[in-house]
């Protein structure tokens, strides 16, 4: 279990986190959102023990990161923001370094550097220096490090930044393996990674938690929440209908997809049934129908543009 109790850091004047709380416990995949500068790397770094906070306090599994920082970093995997390396060792220098600064040496190292090397498909640059890699693998290098003592809490700043697609799934992959007995926090700007492999989001503005919930209670205070969208295959003007619907707030409509209605539910009603018995009353000719989950990408714009009177969503 990590505990977070009213955690602060000012920097000069400048408050960058402002009082959070929260507990993360095992199993748990918690991902934090929020827009740029919210805070998101700068919690991480005190989390890790890599900063310290200007008030508040870290326990990680009952280690204070203050009082007991060796015995907390030991069961902590950090890749820091930019995931930053010793650039002139080649990969395999650079994993062999870690793992010996990790306590391992002999065979146990050597296993230890073989196992990341194939979890982060890192074959192909074993024996280029760090600096001279593109982005997306000194990433993995450095997610490579993170894991390398197979340690109980995983924090990653932005693990499957600069990634291409397969790269991206396979880490996705890889963190959801790993989160079984683990606890893993990660920082990312992609909406659709936190429903992914998240289990619990937090979305960070000005330093404070603005919402703290599953990726689907999220999704369930977006207006598209069981909203219905409905493509036929007609050019009549089909508003007015679709709009007198019982249990209908609003029709979204599209000028570059002509026949596209969105059926926005009002107060968390069914506009399901209404809609699917209107077209068959009419005979109109479906050409996609489906009803949508709801739209973090909604949720989030609507929080972090209110302003830090937003009261916090649980
Ligand atoms: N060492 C520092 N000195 C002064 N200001 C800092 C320092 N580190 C961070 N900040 C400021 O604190 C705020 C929070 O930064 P932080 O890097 O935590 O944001 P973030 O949420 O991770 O943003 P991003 O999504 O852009 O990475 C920013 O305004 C940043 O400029």
């Amino acid at each position: 279990m990590i505990k977070i109790d009213n955690l602060k850091k000012s920097f000069g004047d400048f408050c960058a986190v402002d009082g959070i709380t929260f507990s993360v416990g095992q199993g748990e995949v918690l991902g934090f959102l929020g827009p740029n500068g919210a805070g998101k790397s700068t919690t991480m770094k005190m989390l890790t023990g890599f900063i310290k906070p200007s008030a508040g306090t870290v326990s990680v599994f009952g280690h204070d990161i203050e009082q007991a920082p060796l015995q907390a970093k030991r069961i902590i995997g950090y890749l820091p923001e930019g995931a930053p390396a010793y650039g002139d060792m080649t990969v395999s220098q650079y994993l062999a370094f870690i793992a010996e600064v990790r306590g391992f040496s002999g065979d146990d190292l050597r296993s230890r550097v073989s196992k990341v090397v194939r979890q982060l498909a890192l074959q192909s640059v074993l024996h280029r220096p760090v600096d001279n890699l593109s982005k997306g693998f000194k990433r993995r290098v450095g997610i490579a490090q993170a894991i390398i003592h197979d340690p109980q809490v995983l924090i990653l700043d932005e693990p499957t930044d600069g990634l291409d697609p397969n790269q991206k799934h396979q880490v996705r992959e890889l963190i959801r393996s790993l989160s079984k007995e683990k606890i893993v926090i990660i920082s990312t700007h992609i909406l659709e990674e936190v429903t992914a492999v998240c289990t619990r989001a937090m979305i960070i503005a000005n330093g404070r938690v603005l919402a703290d919930a599953t990726p689907a209670e999220l999704e369930a205070r977006s207006r598209y929440h069981r909203a219905v969208t409905v493509e036929l295959h007609t050019d009549d003007s089909l508003l007015p209908a679709m709009q007198g619907l019982p249990g209908v707030k609003a029709v979204e409509t599209s000028d570059s997809m002509p026949g596209r209605y969105t059926l926005i539910p009002a107060d968390d009603r069914s506009v399901f049934k209404a809609l699917t018995d209107l077209i068959t009353s009419k005979g109109w000719e479906v050409k996609e129908l489906y009803v949508e989950s709801g739209r973090l990408d909604d949720v989030f714009r609507e929080l972090t543009t209110t302003g830090d009177s937003a009261e916090v969503v649980e």
